[in-house]
């Protein structure tokens, strides 16, 4: 069994579920950008040498004067010129997102230039019948007592994260595909549950500034967006702040222009749904809501490395709600270790209290309580990358 400080989770495995993304996830969404635009045949051959590349290459460094180079080329030691599956998970998944914006030409300059390559899956979502279903639903919780609320908000953030378009690609359209042998409301596979101290914290703190690092855009980031809303409106947030992503990453992440479409698309909707894009938009325009995308929110590094400029930034956060499986690796690090290690622990660095909102859809499991994790193994399901189990971890 892997030592607490863990063993970091590395592609090489055959039929690991690390391996299945660089083998069969990269391959299949570089299709699916290349068929969503109609790129010249330069930005096409640069995908096809990507393609080539990542399967049977090695990992190349960035050409010269790529925007942000210097800084990659720092956090590639050692992994250029190895081979991709040789490398760590985490560090190959974001060198790979960074190496696609640079195959379709998103740094520019060029006449491709900040042309979001995944635009078009994420516009298709927003625009899809479950989004309206999701919207419409904000009107029955609006009936709801205040703690009934609480609790259907956060749930929604919480479950909002098993959208995830990368994570579709692997799991089929539906994304529901990996979720066969569970069965119950997807509330019943939340395994690891400190909501109540963290309502309590809030309840306890004056003048509260809510920080939200952001997920996946569409049917992840509208109810991220309703759960600040909500607790700007009941006063137990007097501020709130949402990091998002500098540039397009993992498919779907949420960048400033997806916030913008998220209230759009909101504003279109009838009833509370529209109430609610409204108050944001005001909230951004008067500063109670502030909307940032700082740099490291895309390395390929765990949050144990945060430079000191967005350790400052969240030391100012009352509670910092961090969302999704990617940004759970970050914090408490890409590594096998035994699920029972307290997420407390590993999360002892971070600046201020912390909320963790995850459905589990990769190897990394940690927080879990012994009984639990003995239920979790005799399913005899892959319980940690099916996505249809969440937790929900705080750290005071
Ligand atoms: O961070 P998110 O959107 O919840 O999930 C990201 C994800 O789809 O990509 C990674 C593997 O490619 C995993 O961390 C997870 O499966």
């Amino acid at each position: 069994m892997a030592e607490a400080s863990g063993v970091p989770v590395i592609v090489s495995e055959p039929g690991s579920f690390a391996w299945t993304v660089l083998a069969e996830r990269h391959p299949a969404l570089i299709r699916q950008v290349r068929d969503a635009f109609p790129y010249p045949p330069e930005r096409q051959l640069a995908l096809d040498a990507l393609q080539e590349e990542t399967a049977h290459g090695v990992v190349e460094p960035l050409p010269a004067g790529a925007v942000g180079g210097g800084q990659w080329a720092e956090w590639g030691r050692g992994h250029v010129g190895r081979s991709w599956f040789e490398v760590p998970f985490l560090w190959a998944e974001s060198y790979f997102y960074r190496r696609l914006l640079e195959a379709v030409g998103y740094f520019g300059p060029g006449p491709w230039q900040g042309v979001d390559p995944f635009a078009p899956f994420k516009r298709a979502e927003l625009n899809g019948p479950e989004v309206e279903g999701e919207l419409a639903a904000l009107d029955e919780v609006a009936g709801l007592p205040r703690e009934a609320q609480d609790q259907a908000l956060l749930a929604g953030s919480l479950w909002g994260n098993r959208a995830d378009l990368g994570f579709r690609i692997s799991a089929g359209e539906s994304g529901e595909s990996g979720t066969s042998g569970t069965s119950g409301t997807a509330e019943s596979h939340v395994i690891a549950d400190d909501s109540a101290p963290f309502w309590r914290h809030l309840a306890d703190s004056a003048a509260a500034t809510v920080y939200l690092v952001a997920d996946n855009a569409g049917r992840e980031l509208i109810p991220d967006l309703v759960l600040l809303d909500h607790l700007l409106c009941t006063g137990r947030a007097d501020r709130a702040v949402l990091h998002v992503k500098p540039y397009p990453y993992y498919v779907s992440d949420a960048t400033t222009a997806d916030v913008v479409d998220c209230l759009r698309r909101m504003a279109q909707a009838p009833g509370r749904a529209r109430e609610i894009a409204h108050r944001l938009w005001s909230a951004l325009t008067a500063g109670r809501l502030a909307v940032r995308a700082h740099p490291f929110s895309c390395a390929p590094l765990p949050y144990a490395d945060m430079p000191g400029d967005l350790r400052a930034d969240l030391a100012h956060a009352t509670v910092a709600v961090v969302k999704g499986d990617l940004n759970y690796r970050r914090l408490v690090g890409d590594r096998r270790r035994p699920p029972t290690t307290p997420f407390g622990g590993l999360t002892s660095y971070f600046p201020s209290p912390l909320l963790a909102l995850r459905t589990l859809k990769c190897d990394v499991a940690v927080g879990l309580a012994p009984p639990t994790l003995a239920a979790l193994e005799n399913t005899g399901e892959p319980w940690r990358t099916t996505g249809s189990y969440a937790v929900i971890h705080f750290r005071p």
